[in-house]
């Protein structure tokens, strides 16, 4: 189909439905649905087609289109079929053939509307005291190791209100924001009391302290803490199991003995099971960290049987629970015993008026108003952003982000989260395909001249465990690069000198968001984030503002101008007028440009286009399973499939794509099937049950 300036429009608006066999009521039913979609694209901003009523807004260009008709190098290019695309050819072959022109990024995008974010103050706490770890009673060897070893001197606030209340014996929750210091708030009153016990523990003692923890990447950083803190003690031996590990080594190390042991809860589960001599009957420490994570539905069932272990060999232990995001309600959900806890947390004088110091706040339970439950601090030098795009330009707005922060901006760190492994696979597989310079030849779709600045990493759950260890260690000590990965990477990692969280798919919950936005600005450190939503999705930033997180806008034009400064993207025109004015005419050819760099990547052979739908279905799956209370935010059934498919550099909106989520019943947590959708044009299928919660990694 030819549009009016010329543009193929390969990739579809609503099309005509592909012949279906439906039942009766089946019928009815859908068209009830389709009516309802219908009645709600005329009301929803993704209704098609409206112009940005914006000052710097990109005007419809005629010549637009022919421009995209040529390469990244500005050749003219040829057109062939869609139809004849893919089926049945060899990559090689596939690779030599012309490319298809980019419709238009442009044209019949939703509207994008003015952001009125209300102004809310967040919740902070002062990080740092200027009391120094001697003058707490500890060992003198623990003291001089945190000074030599670890090279710090004064305490955090964190640390200096847990530290003496947890050598008390006291249960505790501890709540304070991310990169606080929580690690060694709990760390160092483990060591200090065990190598306080009288007649010495032996390695054959087994566990004295039992330390939980979500990600197999959090466990190996806490690991790394508790050995330096042991330096000096050298008779108690710390170790770490977790998934993705050889079990007959990790049984072995057990049978030797281990006497502070770090764990995720599903290898605990494992070892419980089938390691006969794992016994649990010294263990004096139970921690909890980001225990709300470790609480919550995703691994009820593994703690119920470490729990039931523990207490079966131990009566008495202190249990000390810790998160950024801690509520008591957790404690209730999944019936974890604590004896007369202590809540411990840190806030600003701004946030508690009878405080006017800024000193940490200890509370026995019952503590603060429901209101500041919800509320969680976040780091002061941490600059929160957002940005609201259209579906279409969405994959060229996030690179666009990436070339300006890591290409053209010195020692520039990133992470970017997605929603599921298929995702990050495939951007990732796009960005170093196409984004990345190579020397001789460029391939098929990629950049010749793309900066050499540029490193792009993944971690998802889905990777084999040394490659998930390689690449953390790699990030960890990289002054540059790009990590994408899901939320594995949300919650605790400590990886440092990380300028930008950029979230592309906004988390399912604002204690996500505070996690991952926590991967930066750590222990006083500058850091900034940017979240990326469509403009049907404006809403969220008030659900933010309601738990005291504000955002500022950042403008897609801002974002996409930097293009402008990238010779890979010149269209042929501008080539030969280098003196001309930056103009929002440029910024929207090199956008295309860039797009059609993507088109072509992924039409490159059949593989890349399976791969491309592969993402796109999961995209769809992840959305289709945001909890009920966000809903009237992201709901499958106001996501246009022929614009979220250009943003996976897809031409078309695949047909009858069908979509099953899985959720599990808070009940009987079974697993079961709640959501088929079809696009025929418009979403058709079942209707949602409520609760719902996908596995995200
Ligand atoms: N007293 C201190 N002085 C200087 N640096 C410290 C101190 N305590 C901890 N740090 C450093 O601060 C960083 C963040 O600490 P940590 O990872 O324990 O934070 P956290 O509160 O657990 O964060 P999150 O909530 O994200 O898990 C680490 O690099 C740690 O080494």
């Amino acid at each position: 189909m030819a549009a009016a300036d010329g543009t193929l429009l390969h990739f579809s608006e609503p099309q005509a439905a592909a012949p279906r066999t439906l039942s009766k009521p089946r019928r009815a039913r859908e068209r009830r649905q389709a009516e309802a979609t219908k009645r709600k694209y005329q009301a929803s901003s993704e209704a098609p087609p409206a112009k940005r009523r914006s000052k710097t807004s990109f005007l419809p260009a005629k010549k637009t289109a022919k421009e995209a008709q040529r390469t990244f190098k500005g050749k003219p290019q040829k057109t062939f079929s869609p139809k004849k695309s893919s089926a049945g050819t060899s990559d090689r072959n596939q690779e030599q053939k012309p490319c298809v022109k980019t419709s238009s990024l442009f044209k019949n995008n939703p509207e994008i509307p003015e952001l009125h974010r209300p102004v809310v103050k967040q919740v902070q706490e002062k990080v740092f005291t200027s009391d120094a770890f001697h003058e707490l009673d500890l060992h003198p060897h623990l003291i001089s190791t945190i000074n030599t070893v670890l090279k710090m001197s004064s305490m955090t606030s964190i640390q200096k209100q847990s530290i003496p209340v947890l050598l008390e014996g006291r249960d505790a929750l501890v709540r304070s924001q991310t990169g606080s210091g929580k690690t060694l708030a709990y760390c160092i009153p483990v060591v200090q009391s065990l190598q306080a016990v009288k007649a010495k523990i032996q390695r054959s003692d087994g566990p004295y302290a039992l330390v939980l923890v979500p990600t197999r990447e959090l466990a190996l950083q806490s690991f790394d803490t508790v050995q330096k803190l042991l330096k000096p003690f050298t008779w108690i031996v710390p170790g770490v199991l977790m998934g993705g590990e050889k079990r007959k080594s990790e049984k072995a190390r057990l049978r030797k003995g281990i006497n502070i042991l770090i764990s995720t809860p599903g290898r605990l589960v494992d070892h419980i099971k089938s390691t006969g001599n794992l016994h649990f009957s010294r263990v004096r420490w139970l921690i909890l960290d980001e225990a709300d994570r470790i609480l919550d539905l995703g691994f009820e069932k593994d703690i119920t049987v470490i729990l039931n272990a523990v207490n079966a060999e131990c009566q008495s232990r202190q249990t000390v629970l810790l998160s950024a995001t801690l509520t008591e309600g957790v404690t209730r959900l999944a019936g974890i015993s604590l004896h007369n806890p202590v809540s411990i947390s840190v806030l600003d004088e701004s946030h508690d008026q009878s405080n006017p110091k800024g000193k940490a706040v200890l509370e026995v339970s019952p503590p603060r108003t429901s209101d500041e439950l919800d509320s969680f601090a976040i780091p002061e030098s941490l600059d929160q952003h957002v940005t609201l795009v259209p579906s279409k330009l969405r994959l060229v707005s996030l690179a666009a982000f990436i070339l300006q922060k890591c290409k053209f901006e010195k020692d520039q760190k990133m992470i970017v989260f997605f929603s599921s492994c298929e995702l990050v696979e495939f951007h990732y597989n796009l960005f170093l395909q196409t984004l990345l310079s190579s020397s001789g030849a460029p391939a098929p779709g990629q950049l010749p001249s793309a900066s050499t600045r540029l490193k792009f990493l993944r971690l998802h759950g889905n990777m084999e465990q040394e490659e998930r260890t390689a690449v953390f260690q790699e990030f960890s000590h990289s002054k540059t690069g790009v990590l994408l990965c899901t939320d594995v990477a949300a919650r605790g990692l400590d990886l440092p000198q990380v300028k930008w969280i950029v979230q592309y798919n906004a988390p399912s919950s604002p204690a996500e968001y505070i996690h991952r936005i926590g991967r930066t600005a750590r222990i006083g450190c500058h850091g900034s984030s940017l979240l990326i939503l469509a403009p049907s999705e404006a809403e969220y930033v008030n659900s933010l503002a309601s738990h005291k997180i504000n955002v500022s806008e950042i403008k897609m034009e801002d974002i996409l101008s930097v293009l402008t400064r990238d010779d890979c993207f010149k269209g042929r025109r501008w080539g030969s007028q280098k003196s001309r004015a930056v103009g929002p005419q440029e910024i929207r050819e090199r956008a295309t440009v860039l797009q059609t760099v993507f088109e072509d990547y992924v039409h490159s052979n059949e593989r890349r286009v399976s791969g491309a739908k592969k993402a796109l279905q999961s995209f769809i799956r992840a959305y289709a399973a945001y909890p009920r209370e966000l809903k009237h935010v992201f709901h499958v059934r106001s996501l246009h499939l022929g614009h979220v498919a250009k943003s996976f550099g897809l031409r078309d909106a695949p047909r009858n794509l069908s979509v099953s989520a899985v959720t599990k019943r808070k009940a009987n947590l079974k697993r079961q099937p709640w959501v088929t959708l079809t696009w025929d044009g418009q979403w058709a299928g079942e209707s949602e049950e409520e609760n719902t919660e996908i596995e995200r990694d």
